[in-house]
């Protein structure tokens, strides 16, 4: 059966109503679905059934202490490789898997030295981790205090940390209802400590698809001009909450904290690398503050797409069952797909509270250093001589379709 949206509002929201079955899609998280007769499913106590939409209702979000992990780390991660059997880079900019380690085995140095690599390679990925559910918001801990989620289900064990992605055959995307740009995203971008070192582990999955992709944020910021960049740094950008509930009002489903729209820096420094990221995402950054409105939406038009289509910046993983991600909120945007329907894929995500977004200039001022490119960093640490975004002297240059 054809799902079909079922008003103009909706659509943009990227809600469907099944004609028949009532069921809602929503890319950015997991509807509730008729899952209560699969008793026999071995994870069904965190499933995204009915009884996991609580409707409770959490405070507005006050500041939280966070202590940055990375900073704490040894910078070679000798603890951590030293217990890994591979380390293996997927591309330049980002994203690394590590085997041979058994996370619910990691001392405090190795969960240190994790926070620090993720945040220089933005997303690392390990496979066959029978790390549980309380054991990865453990982990989580360490990292910062946990995000408990307005919008999206958890478990029907009531674990109110934990934020469930679940799909099945109940739940057919259906791509008119929302472009693949606008699912690009930093998790709940818009609180004003947003997420740092975030995990996902699949616990069910497709055998083939429902790969997720990561874009640094690091990379995009190396890839501009340096009057662009210097231009970006000054500016800050609202973060709304509230396309995000009125999707949960349009289902039927409670909103748990009031939304709320938070001004961020365009460009933020990671504390523990001390590297420059742009910090926009099209599912949450709505507008740059304190400029026409044309060119807030022409400069946010084109960072977006470099997020969602430069090759260069980004990395794909294939999922199987066990697998898990973590990923720095900081400084990368990820975004899923939705190829795999009518399989089952569900996974469960912890999720701490980063600081308050730090632009350079309170970077430089707070630490007395200055705030660093990071291709420029590891160009150096090469002992490679160039400046970014200049023609290479050498090379002659020619086109690359050949
Ligand atoms: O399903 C995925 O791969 C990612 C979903 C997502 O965006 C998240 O859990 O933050
Ligand atoms: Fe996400």
């Amino acid at each position: 059966m054809a799902p079909v949206a079922t008003s103009e509002k909706d659509q943009a929201q990227g809600l469907v109503q099944e004609t028949k079955a009532q069921k809602v899609f929503n890319p950015f998280y997991s509807p509730p679905g008729d899952d209560d007769g699969d008793v026999n499913y071995k994870y069904a106590d965190f499933k995204a059934s009915a009884p996991s939409f609580p409707n409770i209702s959490y405070e507005p979000l006050k500041e939280q202490h966070v202590v940055e992990r990375g900073l704490f780390a040894d910078p070679t991660k000798a603890n951590l490789f030293g217990a890994a059997t591979k380390v293996k880079h997927l591309t330049p900019a980002i994203g690394t898997e590590i085997e041979g380690i058994d996370l619910r085995k990691l001392i405090d140095v190795q969960k240190d030295e994790l926070a620090l690599l993720v945040a220089e390679r933005g997303v690392v990925f390990f496979r066959d981790q029978d790390i549980n559910i309380y054991e990865q918001l453990d982990l989580a801990r360490h990292f910062g205090p946990l995000h408990k989620h307005a919008t999206t289900p958890i478990p029907r064990i009531g674990l109110e940390e934990v934020h469930v992605v679940y799909n099945d055959a109940s739940r057919r995307p259906d791509p008119t209802s929302f472009s693949k740009l606008e699912l690009w995203h930093s998790d709940v971008s818009y609180e004003l400590q947003p997420p740092s070192t975030t995990s996902l582990k699949v616990i069910t999955g497709p055998e083939v698809g429902g790969d997720t992709l990561w874009s640094s944020g690091y990379a995009l910021y190396s890839s501009l001009s340096p009057g662009f960049q210097a231009y970006l740094e000054g500016l800050t950008a609202v973060h709304s909450a509230v396309a995000q509930a009125d999707g949960n009002r349009a289902a039927g489903l409670p909103v748990r904290r009031q939304e709320i729209e938070t001004v961020h820096p365009v460009v933020r420094v990671h504390p523990a690398t001390g590297w420059k990221s742009v910090y926009v995402n099209p599912g949450f950054t709505r507008r740059i503050v304190g400029v026409p409105k044309a060119e807030s939406d022409a400069i946010l038009n084109f960072l977006f797409h470099q997020i969602g289509e430069n090759p260069d910046f980004q990395v794909r993983f294939k999922w199987e069952v066990n697998s898990i991600a973590f990923w720095d909120n900081r400084i990368v945007t990820h975004s899923a797909t939705f190829d795999f329907w009518p399989a089952t894929r569900h996974a469960l995500r912890a999720t701490p509270h980063g600081e308050k977004p730090t632009s350079v200039a309170d970077y430089e001022r707070q630490t007395g250093k200055e705030a660093k490119d990071r291709q420029l960093e590891i160009w150096k640490q090469q002992g490679v001589k160039v400046e970014l975004n200049q023609k290479p002297k050498t090379t002659k240059t020619r086109g690359y379709n050949d």
